[in-house]
Formats: C-alpha cells, sequence, structure tokens
C-alpha cells in the first residue's frame, strides 16, 4: 500500500481505506475463484493496482466520464481507477463469468459507487464511452475493431477520446498503421524495474466530419 502513497499523495480517507482493503479481498477471494496469480496476490499493489493507475498519470478523468474496461478479469486496471476516480462513471465488461463475480464480490466489499459490470463480449456492448481502457486482453488491431463504434464524439479532456491501453515491449510493429498513437512510458512516473517496459498508448479516435 506504501507504494500507493508515493505516487499518489492526495488520497482522501475513503480512498486510502478502499485501497487498502483490496489485498484482504483479494486474498479472499482468490481462495474460491482463482483470477489472480499465486505471485501476482503477494504483489498485488505493484502488478495490479500501481501499474493500473498509470493511466491515471497521462488521464485525469473529469467528473461524470464515462469509462468502459474491456477484459477486465479482475478488475484492473478498472477497480483501482474507480477507487482514483470516484465522480467518474467505469463500466467493467469481461466475457468469463466467475471473473466477473470475482469484481462483483470485490465491489460490494469496497462500497464502490460509481461502476457497473457486464458479464458478455465487448463487441455486444451497445454504449458509447468518453474512454475505453484496457491491458492485456487483445491485440490493437482486434481491439479497436471490438470497440469500433463505442467512443461518444463529446470531447471534454485535453486528450481526445479513446482508447487507453496498459502495454509492454516492443510495440513498433503493433502499432505501425496508428500513426495517431501516443506511446507514454511507465518509467518517467514510476521507478520500480517492474515498468521498465511498460507503456500506456493513447489511440484517438477518428471521426469523420460530417
Ligand atoms: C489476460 S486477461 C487480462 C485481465 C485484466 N485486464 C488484467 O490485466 O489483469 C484477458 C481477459 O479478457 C477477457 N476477454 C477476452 N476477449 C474478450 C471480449 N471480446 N470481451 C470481453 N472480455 C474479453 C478474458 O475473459 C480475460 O478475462
Amino acid at each position: 500500500m506504501e507504494i500507493i502513497h508515493k505516487y499518489f499523495k492526495n488520497l482522501s480517507d475513503t480512498q486510502i481505506e478502499q485501497f487498502s482493503k483490496l489485498q484482504e479481498l483479494y486474498e479472499d477471494w482468490n481462495l474460491k475463484i482463482n483470477v489472480v496469480s499465486r505471485k501476482d496476490i503477494d504483489e498485488l499493489y505493484l502488478r495490479h493496482v500501481l501499474h493500473s493507475l498509470g493511466i491515471a498519470k497521462v488521464m485525469q478523468f473529469m467528473p461524470d466520464t464515462k469509462v468502459m474496461d474491456v477484459g477486465t478479469g479482475g478488475g484492473f486496471p478498472g477497480i483501482p481507477l474507480a477507487i482514483l476516480f470516484p465522480e467518474t462513471q467505469f463500466h467493467l465488461v469481461d466475457s468469463i463469468g466467475k471473473k466477473i463475480k470475482v469484481v462483483n464480490e470485490v465491489v460490494e466489499g469496497l462500497g464502490l459507487e460509481n461502476l457497473k459490470t457486464t458479464h458478455g463480449r465487448v463487441e455486444e456492448v451497445n454504449d458509447t464511452y468518453d474512454f475505453i481502457v484496457s491491458r492485456a486482453v487483445a491485440q490493437m488491431e482486434t481491439f479497436v475493431r471490438w470497440t469500433k463504434g463505442k467512443i461518444s464524439k463529446k470531447q471534454n479532456h485535453e486528450l481526445k477520446n479513446g482508447i487507453l491501453y496498459l502495454k509492454g515491449g516492443d510495440l513498433s510493429e503493433e502499432l505501425k498503421k496508428y500513426t495517431t498513437a501516443t506511446i507514454y512510458d511507465l518509467p518517467n512516473y514510476f521507478d520500480e524495474p517492474f515498468f521498465e517496459t511498460k507503456k500506456v498508448v493513447h489511440l484517438p479516435m477518428k471521426f469523420k466530419s460530417k
């Protein structure tokens, strides 16, 4: 938990309590339904919570922003972001029911009210969002296809509405055709070696003008 304080100084008492509760909640639920590996449970705050919050280093979501987390698994990056941005509305989607069950239980344990979940494939979601966040779900080309038409046109942020994807390694091939993508290197924000090759990719959505 100290590692969260190290990079996010102005947390409210509620946020501190919610972040602190995550370890126990995930340990409990992971015993019943395994959604996070043992190694990752031991380093939950580094590998899952702080990594998810990497998105917050490049984007401060305004109140009433709508964000979808696609393929959230056990709730990453959606749950840490929903704690950090309590006035932003999060929708966490995953096609595996037991993962959504864990997310629902953790959300209930935290008392988070700005988050809803759907058990289903993202292709079937019929709504629009300011931003779509994700980690470790699909190659960018597939992801763009799945999320097509789901980004709203009304802009409220300095960064254009679009995708904010946590990725790692060499992305030159994967992002070759996305000339408007911006890559933010997480080592610019976090010192730990875990982040050495990790990045946030911002892909703004292009809209046809009338
Ligand atoms: C490797 S896990 C990553 C989970 C989480 N984002 C994380 O980083 O810890 C990928 C997740 O994406 C989900 N997934 C894959 N394709 C999907 C789709 N088309 N719609 C919704 N969820 C999907 C899988 O069920 C799985 O839980």
